[in-house]
């Protein structure tokens, strides 16, 4: 018989107060000589506080295991899962995708819960390493596997519409633990499996060995 765990994650009800937000925004807007009377402005310093409030609150969810009574025993990769986050230096969107896996040990996982993990350390003022390293960490501790992979490549707005006005540039971090850490054959098959697989990618990709 297949046993079921879910295990709740996430805040259900994040402190937030809207209406200081909206002040705030309105007093930053103003400050920087934005007419909020101009156009269709009045309604902005709400939305911007809306806005801004879901960015940065993770959303709950259950994260349902399996127990793993095939004894599958080979990489599983949920590739493309897109990620939006917050540069936690200007605020500004970071926007590209995640590739997540894992090989699976007594447990296997809900696929959707893949992209919920990743989205769960998404929303919050970010940076991209250690967005990476959080979603990698976490599906060690809760999945115990015998190997995590996560690779994203992301476009930074603060880095592409402003500043350098690197248009098109994209960064590339990744995370690995275990076998993935270990074994450049099976990293190279991860990467193959998320579609970044050449062996120049491989290399660049691979992380500085840390003890685990
Ligand atoms: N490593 C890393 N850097 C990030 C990330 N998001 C934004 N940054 C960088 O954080 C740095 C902050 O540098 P500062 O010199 O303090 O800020 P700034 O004056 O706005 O710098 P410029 O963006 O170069 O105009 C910039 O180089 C950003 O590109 C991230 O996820 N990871
Ligand atoms: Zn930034």
């Amino acid at each position: 018989m297949t046993t079921t765990a879910a295990l709740r994650v996430g805040q259900r009800r994040p402190d937030k107060d809207l209406v200081a937000a909206e002040l705030a925004a309105a007093t930053f807007l103003t400050a920087l000589g934005v007419d909020l009377t101009a156009g269709g402005l009045a309604e902005t310093p709400a939305r911007m506080a809306r806005a801004y409030a879901e960015l940065l609150s993770p959303r709950e969810f259950a994260f349902t295991t399996f127990a793993n009574d095939e004894g599958y025993d080979e990489l599983v990769v949920t590739r493309d899962i897109p990620i939006r986050s917050v540069c936690e230096h200007h605020l500004l969107p970071f926007v590209g995708v995640a590739h997540v896996g894992y090989l699976p040990g007594d447990r296997i996982v809900g696929l959707s819960k893949l992209a919920r993990v990743v989205q769960l350390f998404a929303h919050g003022p970010q940076l991209q390493e250690r967005l990476t390293r959080q979603i990698a960490v976490w599906l060690d501790t809760h999945l115990r596997p015998g190997a995590v992979g996560v690779v994203i490549e992301a476009e930074h707005l603060c880095v592409t519409m402003r500043g350098a006005h690197a248009a098109g540039a994209r960064s590339i971090t990744s995370a690995f633990l275990g076998r993935l850490r270990d074994d450049a054959r099976a990293r190279e098959e991860f990467l193959t499996m998320a579609g970044v697989g050449s062996p120049l990618i491989a290399r660049r990709t691979a992380t500085p060995r840390h003890p685990r």
